[in-house]
């Protein structure tokens, strides 16, 4: 059995980390092989709820699971970590953009990040959930200089798995089936899914996603707006945002991370280099594939006049995001 990796989830005492923490504690996300210990951060007043969790995780019997560190003490929870699961902020309530969050939550990923960067191990993988996610991630890189860039990466397989799962419910085929659905740009409702590259396997063999659906007007307009507002339609439905395929999708993002994608591409924020002609310097989500703990951007895909407009409106959302964050973190 491995030496066991410290791993840090934010906001422990909230909804979506009630779900992800069994997911790491069980062996779905860093394989069945390698066990964790999870240090698991919230604010103060909320320790007597974590006190609980750490209770629940206990009674779990969780073979893997090596150790519990609960703690308000950002630089006592990412001491040492291997991977970062940024959780913790506030969620948007109906009526809200995600950007709307950004005053409120900003300034949360500007102090862990100074905090990453004094005390996690230098190869730290950051998953940032907590929205904006893109611009978390940005912030948060920024105030961790001495930690990679490429290693802060914005969560949109949430949307991803949205896109594909329509997708499979519009053939008809079971959702592992559909591959290599795009998210591009913000994790926002100005985000591009773009089903053009994704397959389906149907009776065997592969075909297109769009020969297969055969309906171009349904994917430019019907199945981008749903998974654009699917976030909102749960809060609607809920009152309360999305936890339980949230938690599913940060497990998603860090396992393939950790382990791998294969023959899949997975869509992740990342710092953007420019490519497809996007905003250099912003967390914006590509299509990538994933291989021995380094995520590369696909490349040679073809943009048609459609898909090129939109992936401007994402670019420029998140240049202007990015500017309210900056100056959000002057003061
Ligand atoms: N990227 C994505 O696809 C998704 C992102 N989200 C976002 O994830 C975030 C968390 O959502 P929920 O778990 O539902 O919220 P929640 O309100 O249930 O839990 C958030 C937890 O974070 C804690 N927290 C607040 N400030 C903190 C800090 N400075 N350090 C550590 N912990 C802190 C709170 O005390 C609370 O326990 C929200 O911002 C939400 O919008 C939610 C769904 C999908
Ligand atoms: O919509 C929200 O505010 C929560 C979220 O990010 C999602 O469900 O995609």
């Amino acid at each position: 059995m491995a030496a066991p990796i410290k791993v840090v989830v934010t906001g422990a005492a909230g909804q979506i980390a009630y779900s992800l923490l069994y997911q790491v504690a069980s062996g779905a996300v860093f394989g069945p092989d390698q066990p964790v210990y999870l240090h698991l951060l919230d604010i103060a007043p909320m320790m007597g709820v974590l006190e609980g969790v750490v209770m629940e995780l206990a009674d779990c019997a969780l073979p893997l699971l090596a150790g519990v560190l609960p703690t308000a003490n950002p630089e006592e929870a990412f001491k040492d970590v291997a991977a970062a699961f940024l959780v913790g902020a506030m969620p948007r309530r109906e009526g809200m953009e995600r950007k709307d969050l950004l005053s409120a939550n900003v300034r949360i990923f500007k102090e862990q990040g100074q905090a990453l960067d004094k005390v996690a191990r230098k190869d730290v993988k950051v998953l940032v959930v907590g929205n904006p996610a893109n611009t978390n991630a940005f912030i948060c890189a920024k105030y961790a200089p001495s930690i990679p860039k490429e290693n802060f990466t914005a969560m949109t397989r949430l949307d991803q798995n949205r896109a594909q799962s329509q997708l499979a419910a519009k053939i008809g085929v079971p959702v592992q089936d559909v591959k290599n659905v795009i998210i591009w740009g913000n994790h926002s409702s100005t985000q591009f899914p773009d089903a053009s590259n994704s397959v389906v396997k149907v009776g065997g063999a592969e075909k297109p996603v769009p020969a297969a659906v055969n309906d171009d007007n349904y994917l430019k307009t019907t199945f981008v707006s749903t998974v654009q507002k699917r976030g909102a339609a749960v809060i609607a439905a809920r009152k309360m945002s999305s936890a339980l395929s949230a938690a599913k999708a940060a497990s998603d993002h860090m396992r393939d991370w950790f382990l791998g994608s294969g023959d899949r591409w997975v869509s992740m924020g990342v710092i953007s280099d420019g490519s497809y002609g996007t905003p250099r310097d912003v967390v914006y989500s590509f299509p990538v594939t994933t291989s021995n703990g380094k995520w590369k951007i696909v490349e040679g895909l073809t943009i048609s006049d459609f898909a090129r407009e939109k992936l401007d409106a994402t670019g420029k959302e998140l240049v202007e995001e990015k500017q309210d964050a900056l100056d959000v973190c002057k003061d």
